[in-house]
């Protein structure tokens, strides 16, 4: 038996995400601290509900003793209106994906951000960031872009098939980090930019198993290079592995998604999870699951 101040009760909402390898993350990290902690995905399409009942849901873990939720498509906006209190970095992003539960208020964070960020100082130290070329603007891409500004990237430039999108996304950002030069970029100037740039990163969906190729021509990648994917079905996706051929340093997508998991966890629990353990288990999980 456990009381609530003994044990922790963690939620993710969203559709589709039954499969999802966040709960499982949580759950073998808090093993390795010896905590009760049960992580549960609440599935939007599986419960039959849509997204703007995200408060109703958040509300209604509260009430059953919850201590904190996930939020992920489509609700990471849609959930704003419902929380007490948001850190400024997620209100700028207009983009919650954690939300605290503390004396029945609703705190809200943004670990994609603080996730990628945290891969990014950890894998690429050295990384030059005096320009970047980031590939996708949607929401992957905004936190991964606020994350490279927050890294201090100097100059990024956004390119998204999408131009109205790139361009908004510029234009926010751009206030957010004013110091910093954030730019959409046309079809015809990509490729002098990405040959260019000390990083390039790609945030579409664009070399997903389902979605494969590659978002910008390989052939443009030199070894003096850095090169990040979100990515990660498959980790190695034809982006990364052309990257690599090219002698280029390397960030695959697994450690955005393991980011965002161990700054989840550190936020709940207050404890600071060993993420090289939680992406070795990330690696296993993603291997078991591909059979
Ligand atoms: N590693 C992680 O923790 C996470 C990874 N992801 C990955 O990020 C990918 C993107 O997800 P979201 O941002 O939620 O999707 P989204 O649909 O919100 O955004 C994708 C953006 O890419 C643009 N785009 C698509 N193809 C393009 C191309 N060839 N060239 C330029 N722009 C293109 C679209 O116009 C759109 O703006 C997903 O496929 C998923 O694999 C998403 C969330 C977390
Ligand atoms: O968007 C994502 C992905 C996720 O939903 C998952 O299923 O792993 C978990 C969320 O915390 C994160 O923001």
């Amino acid at each position: 038996m456990s009381t609530t101040s003994e044990s922790y009760l963690v939620g993710l909402i969203g559709a589709g995400i039954t499969a999802s390898l966040t709960p499982p993350m949580h759950e073998a990290e808090a093993a390795h601290h010896g905590l009760h902690y049960l992580y549960r995905p609440v599935d939007l399409e599986a419960i039959g509900r849509p997204g703007t009942d995200v408060g109703e849901l958040l509300r209604a873990g509260r009430d059953l003793g919850f201590n904190a939720f996930n939020i992920t498509h489509p609700c990471k906006q849609l959930v704003l209106d419902h929380l007490h209190e948001t850190t400024p970095a997620a209100a700028a992003l207009k983009a919650v994906n954690t939300v605290l539960i503390r004396d029945g208020r609703f705190i809200g964070h943004n670990t994609d951000q603080t996730g990628f960020a945290a891969g990014l100082a950890a894998e690429l130290p050295e990384a030059p960031k005096e320009s970047v070329v980031q590939i996708g603007t949607g929401g992957a891409g905004s936190a991964v872009a606020a994350a490279l500004l927050s890294q201090g990237v100097q100059a990024l430039h956004l390119f998204d098939v999408d131009p109205t999108r790139a361009a908004e996304r510029a234009q926010a950002l751009g206030q957010m980090f004013p110091h910093q030069s954030v730019a959409a970029a046309g079809t015809e100037e990509l490729p002098g930019l990405i040959a260019a740039a000390d990083g390039v990163v790609n945030a579409t969906p664009v070399g997903m198993h389902h979605h494969p190729g590659t978002p910008i021509d390989t052939s443009l990648l030199s070894a003096r290079q850095w090169v990040a994917d979100v990515i990660y079905l498959p980790v190695d996706t034809e982006l990364i592995t052309a990257a690599r051929a090219a002698g280029c340093r390397v960030l695959d997508g697994g450690h955005m998604a393991v980011g965002q998991a161990a700054d989840a966890f550190a936020l709940i629990t207050g404890m600071e999870p060993d993420r090289a353990r939680m992406r070795a288990y990330f690696l296993e999980l993603l291997h078991a699951q591909q059979g």
